[in-house]
């Protein structure tokens, strides 16, 4: 087929959402997923969990690693107040390329920055390049195998401060073992496992919210 997978999800809200309307961009999107084409956003399910966990918390600096094509940054943005911020990383520059139109669509621009690379390299660069002292809310949700590394790498970095939160995605499915066991047995969080299901099927998955204790 001519077009990509994130190509026809930005197709999708295009031709679905109202421009400067977020929950149809969401909409949209979720449509898509669970009647055309499985994709691994969030989804509806886990995305109310997210959406209670930021409305709880009404952050300041938000940091969400893995943007795909913007569904959780959409959500996430929609519910800041005026002067937070949302830094997203991204890594596939195609993912990247449709998630910035995903985001412009749901005019949500103005609160989002999306960055292209790798947490890795972009975490270490958090404070001088974007003047973020500390995060208040993370949202992981790129590669697996990177979610234990990186939050090692933030707490190095002082990027988090006591009550910090981090909300991982996936933590059963696809499944971030060694990050579990690490948030779940440090004593430097508090952990908490909200069940829910794969976005979009009936597989077992969940959110885990640690809040990390200074
Ligand atoms: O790999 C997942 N996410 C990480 C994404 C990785 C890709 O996006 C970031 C990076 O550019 C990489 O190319 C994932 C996978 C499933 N899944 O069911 O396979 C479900 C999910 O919610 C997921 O976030
Ligand atoms: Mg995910």
């Amino acid at each position: 087929t001519w077009s990509t997978r994130p190509q026809r999800i930005l197709r999708a809200v295009q031709q679905s959402a109202t421009r400067g309307d977020p929950r149809s961009v969401v909409r949209a999107i979720d449509q898509f997923c669970r009647h055309k084409e499985w994709a691994m956003n969030v989804g509806d399910e886990k995305g109310c969990i997210l959406d209670s966990v930021v409305s709880e918390l009404n952050p300041s600096t938000v940091l969400e690693l893995g943007t795909y094509c913007g569904y959780s940054t959409v959500r996430i943005a929609s519910l800041l107040p005026p002067h937070a911020k949302l830094i997203t990383l991204e890594f596939n520059p195609d993912f990247a390329a449709v998630a910035r139109q995903v985001i412009a669509w749901a005019g949500l621009q103005g609160k989002v920055q999306l960055v292209e690379g790798a947490s890795g390299d972009w975490i270490p660069k958090m404070k001088e390049q974007f003047g973020v002292k500390t995060f208040d809310l993370v949202f992981l949700d790129h590669w697996k195998d990177r979610y234990l590394p990186d939050t090692k790498l933030m707490e190095e970095c002082g990027l988090l401060r006591k009550g910090s939160i981090l909300l991982a995605d996936n933590v059963i499915c696809p499944g971030t073992p060694d990050y579990l066991e690490y948030v779940r047995n440090s004593p430097r969080y508090k952990s908490q496992y909200f069940k829910s299901h794969l976005e979009y099927t009936k597989a077992e998955d969940g959110l885990e919210k640690s809040v990390f204790l200074g």
